[in-house]
């Protein structure tokens, strides 16, 4: 689907979807609680239904629950983990996150089964694991680089190494599985670990479930074995990942106010606030989050702890007085797409002034920039911080392939419809 937007500023009201990245975390700790629970919340996506599925191919039993709030559901969770005496196939989909979550579940469960994904999950690295694997005697096959990999074995206690620069993805999968074992283990990090806020939010799920891990430093994780998730009732709150594009809408558009967002939260794209403010742009946040027009100055972002804002920090850039420098990026090339290279490519398409470093971006600021035809690059936070630059155009801007936004927020198009946006389907 290719969509046509025609230049307005955005204003308005928005609730924001629940975090993505606590909703996997809850429905996989429901998952493996012995019990009932309910996950309330739930802004459903194609990355969270895949994370469901595998989870109910593994044994638990999960139904979801509509709600009167459009775009959420709840989920009632009977956990649980079944070895099953056929081996089993997991469609990941495109999610990172369902993969390298449940990989480590999928060993623990006991069964052999083999992962499958789609679009560029295929070839996201997976070598950490690997590495793991064979030291540990974890039988695995994989044709390719990355996917379909089937794998089976067993989790045994000691001590886990793994470089921190590839994905904390690993580290959230093993944190999640390695207490549930018959002994403790040590986790730690070969290398400083990179989206180190995301390892925080894992160890911060689990202790809402019930499960206790001693963090001596980031990269350094002590597990008691033995451990078990305690079932309940959880309720996901507002995603700032998402809440950054609208953010970042008000400052470029008219005014935006996102609700549904928790201060304090443990979600490291929380930084988007000060970020913006940095930059020198109008955030009120006393009461819901309020984002006013401002003129923004362009200043170096380090966003190690940040991946997913860079798509929408480059918009942000483009529009900003004098220079932006987006460091510590490597990683972003490696997810959904080389976000680096497709976000610099579509701005400048366009008429926006950046250069790709290996491992950043330099952004010159323009006033305009002219429409045209862009990619979405089959990459949600691509299409979603386009959609964005829209406002500043002079002319249509053309999104192909504008459906990817299901990955994370498939209700993103009704919302920038609701907030004023001129949004039609081409053709
Ligand atoms: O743990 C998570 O929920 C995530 C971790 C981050 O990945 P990396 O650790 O690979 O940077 C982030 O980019 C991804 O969208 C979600
Ligand atoms: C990279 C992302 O997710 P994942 O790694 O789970 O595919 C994302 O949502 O931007």
């Amino acid at each position: 689907m290719n969509v046509v937007l025609s230049p307005n500023a955005l204003h308005g009201t928005v609730q924001v979807p629940s975090s993505k990245s606590i909703g996997h975390r809850d429905l996989i700790c429901a998952a493996l609680a012995e019990g009932e629970s309910i996950v309330e919340n739930i802004s459903p996506s194609q990355d969270i239904e895949a994370t469901c599925r595998i989870l109910c191919t593994l044994g638990a039993v999960i139904e979801k629950i509509s709600s009167d709030q459009p775009g959420r559901a709840a989920y009632r969770i009977q956990g649980g983990l079944h070895k099953r005496n056929l081996p089993l196939r997991a469609d990941c989909s495109e999610s990172g996150s369902t993969l390298r979550f449940l990989i480590p579940v999928g060993i623990l469960s006991g069964n052999t089964i083999t992962f499958q994904g789609r679009g560029r999950l295929a070839q996201r690295p997976l070598e950490p694991y690997y590495g793991i694997f064979r030291q540990r005697d974890i039988h695995y096959q994989t044709t390719g680089r990355s996917l379909p990999l089937t794998v089976c074995g067993d989790l045994t206690p000691g001590r886990y190494a793994l470089p921190g620069d590839v994905s904390s993805q690993f580290f959230t999968g093993l944190l999640l599985t390695l207490p549930l074992i018959h002994g403790d283990s040590l986790l730690c990090s070969t290398t400083p670990l990179e989206s180190a806020s995301y390892v925080d939010m894992t160890l911060s799920c689990l202790q809402q479930h019930g499960v206790f891990i001693d963090k001596e430093r980031d990269g350094s994780y002590h597990i008691q074995g033995h451990q078990q998730y305690r079932p309940g009732r959880y309720t996901v709150e507002g995603d700032y990942s998402q809440a950054a594009f609208w953010l970042a809408a008000g400052m470029l558009g008219k005014y935006i106010r996102c609700t549904g967002l928790r201060r304090n939260s443990l979600q490291g794209d929380e930084v988007i606030l000060s970020l913006i403010r940095d930059m020198g742009g109008r955030i009120d946040d006393t009461e819901a989050v309020h984002a006013f027009p401002s003129q923004l100055r362009g200043r170096t972002i380090d966003v190690e702890d940040c991946p997913d804002l860079v798509p929408i920090l480059a918009v942000l850039a483009t529009f900003s007085t004098g220079m932006t420098h987006i460091i510590h990026a490597g990683r972003v090339r490696f997810k959904e797409c080389d976000r680096l290279h497709a976000i610099a490519a579509e701005l400048n398409a366009i008429g926006a002034a950046i250069q790709e470093e290996p491992e950043g971006l330099v952004i010159h600021g323009v006033h305009q920039l002219s429409g045209g035809r862009v990619s979405g690059w089959n990459d949600h936070r691509i299409a979603m911080a386009l959609a964005v630059a829209s406002q500043r155009c002079t002319g249509n801007l053309v999104i192909e392939g504008a459906e990817c936004v299901r990955k994370s927020y498939p209700d993103f198009w009704q919302d920038f419809k609701k907030l004023g946006g001129i949004c039609r389907q081409e053709g």
